[in-house]
């Protein structure tokens, strides 16, 4: 196995790694890119140095992937599940053997922090291990029909799946496609984010190596141009995107002119509701990783905190204290707890959304600035100090809640010191580490405010009132609701969106039915009965 860019990987520190071999990989290899017109670099977010580059593929490798991904499904799709099964967990075994080393590489090229590279990793093997759990109950049904006669149903897979990715969690989200598509007896071409192309090609040598065969995971390197040629192959059954929501919709539109199933894991801008009975120590901690995990840059992210007027005062002393206390740094170092963003037009992205928030009346309460680490080889990289967005009087007034709530929070429509529901950061989906506290009074308002968006992902509720955390959850017009806690997604849940986030579902069994189609056989055992 071409195992290179992980062996030179157990000494390798920020800065220091550069990434020669091809990015592509299908017939069992990886493969050379056929020109190196178009090459893009890609960059390392902690230091901002050329990591390798990115050689989009053209019409003719995107035709032989996907052409050699549908010889692979021959063979896959009729083995047993059980078969399939096993080869699946040698795949996650290799992962879990190497998890310091490809984790590392995740970091390099997406800018994480170790802590949480280490954590994607192995929620990836975990997934591979879950859907092999499930390859071998694939199972249809038996029916009996009149006259001795019956029927049966056969779970089969699609065919060659198209997974096209972001790359917030590149490793993760090709292993949370890959994993059900094979399981199924699916082959998968993938294309990664051209901003963080580096790790898939790992996952193609070790599904190689646990003994899939040559071409069944595919990998194919670009950008929208190559995501286009994919979307719109003949010889292609599903495309599984995840990305923003414009560039779904561009994906649902290609797809559909040749009738191929789609799942859409898109954007979201979700709602953290904080009632006033809340464990506010807890509630403070949700909110923090409701926000600042991989740099803000989470798609099921709690930007909109809504806290109860009441305990307003409480709530942000303590979230900007914790905020500002968040190491930002190498993201190498197991003590950083933020790293850079992960590419400078990101950073001004979402720099430039500070700016719109002051503009239009929110008060920085703290962060929301480039940053420029002391270590001097970091002084490139796409630092920010974590943001708050909210009011910052009662910050600067001492006296009681109450008398803080009464002086500063009652007339929210008035006040330009509040983040409102109709400013641009409240709005839209930042992503980055910027989170916007808004005041409710009522539970019945806040339902209201907290669906007043065209997303629909995540939300989460923290309360201590039993029957009002389920009613809200209950009235969430998203497809997660977290109680008492965020950001809790384990490969056994469902995870997708409602409304503008998306359709179909990722994880947990159901995607199975997202991977496969039902074939009916009925069998006849007697006369055919001709009304001719
Ligand atoms: N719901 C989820 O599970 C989930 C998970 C991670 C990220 N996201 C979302 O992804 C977004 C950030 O990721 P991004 O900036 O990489 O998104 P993006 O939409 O810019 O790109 C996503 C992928 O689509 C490809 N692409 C771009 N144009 C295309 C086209 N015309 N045809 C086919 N493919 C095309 C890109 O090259 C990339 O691989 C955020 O909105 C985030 O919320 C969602
Ligand atoms: O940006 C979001 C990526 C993500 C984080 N947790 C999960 C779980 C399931 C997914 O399909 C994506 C994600």
């Amino acid at each position: 196995m071409a195992q290179s860019t992980l062996d030179s990987m157990p000494g390798a520190s920020t800065g220091t790694v550069v990434i020669t071999e091809p990015l592509n990989f299908w017939g069992g290899k990886r493969v050379k890119p056929r020109e190196e017109k178009n090459a893009e670099p890609v960059f390392e977010p902690a230091t901002g140095r050329v990591l390798c580059q990115m050689v989009p593929c053209g019409a003719e490798e995107v035709d032989e992937a996907i052409q050699s991904a549908y010889a692979a499904y021959q063979k896959w799709s009729k083995m047993a599940g059980m078969e399939r099964a096993r080869v699946m967990l040698e795949a996650a075994r290799i992962i879990r053997e190497r998890r310091e080393k490809i984790a590392k590489l995740e970091v390099i090229n997406n800018g994480k922090t170790i802590t949480e590279a280490l954590g994607n990793i192995d929620f990836s093997w975990k997934s591979i291990e879950y859907y092999a759990g499930l390859a071998g109950t694939l199972a249809g049904q038996h029916i009996q029909l009149p006259g001795g006669a019956f029927a049966y149903s056969r779970r089969e897979p699609l065919g060659v799946c198209v997974g096209i990715g972001a790359w917030n969690f590149p490793f993760l989200i090709t292993t949370l496609k890959s994993a059900p598509a094979l399981a199924c007896g699916n082959a998968m071409v993938y294309k990664p984010s051209p901003m963080a192309p580096v790790t898939a090609v790992i996952l193609a040598e070790i599904y190689k190596e646990a003994g899939v065969p040559d071409g069944l995971f595919c990998v194919v390197q670009g950008g929208a141009e190559t995501g286009s040629l994919l979307c719109h192959h003949p010889k292609v059954a599903k495309v599984s995107f995840t990305g923003s929501v414009p560039t779904g919709k561009k994906v649902m539109e290609m797809s559909a002119k040749s009738v191929k199933q789609v799942t859409l894991e898109l954007g979201g801008k979700s709602p953290l509701i904080i009632f006033k009975d809340c464990e506010l120590e807890n509630a403070v901690k949700g909110a923090l990783m409701a926000n600042f995990l991989t740099q803000g840059q989470v798609c099921c992210n709690g930007t909109r905190v809504f806290v109860q007027r009441e305990i307003m005062p409480q709530f942000l002393e303590e979230v900007v204290k914790r905020t500002k206390a968040i190491p930002v740094g190498d993201p190498l170092l197991g003590s950083t707890r933020m790293g850079p963003l992960i590419s400078k037009p990101q950073l001004e992205k979402v720099l430039g959304f500070v700016s719109q928030a002051k503009k239009e009346g929110a008060r920085v309460l703290c962060g929301g600035d480039p940053f420029v680490p002391s270590d001097p080889k970091l002084k490139g990289g796409y630092f920010m100090s974590p943001c708050v967005l909210g009011t910052s009087n009662t910050l600067v007034n001492g006296g009681t809640a109450h008398a803080q709530s009464a002086l500063f929070f009652n007339t929210q429509s008035l006040s330009t010191d509040n983040c409102r529901d109709d400013m641009t950061c409240v709005k839209e989906e930042i992503f980055g580490p910027v989170m916007s506290v808004l005041p409710f009074d009522t539970e019945e308002e806040v339902i209201q405010r907290a669906n007043n968006t065209t997303f629909g992902l995540a939300s989460g509720v923290f309360t201590r009132d039993i029957s009002r955390a389920h009613r809200v959850a209950a009235s969430m017009e998203a497809g997660t609701c977290f109680i008492n806690n965020y950001n809790i997604n384990p490969i056994e849940l469902p995870f997708g969106g409602y409304k503008m986030s998306g359709f179909g579902r990722e994880n947990g069994q159901v995607t199975i039915e997202y991977y496969s189609q039902l074939k009916t056989v009925v069998v006849e055992m007697g006369d055919v009965e001709s009304l001719f």
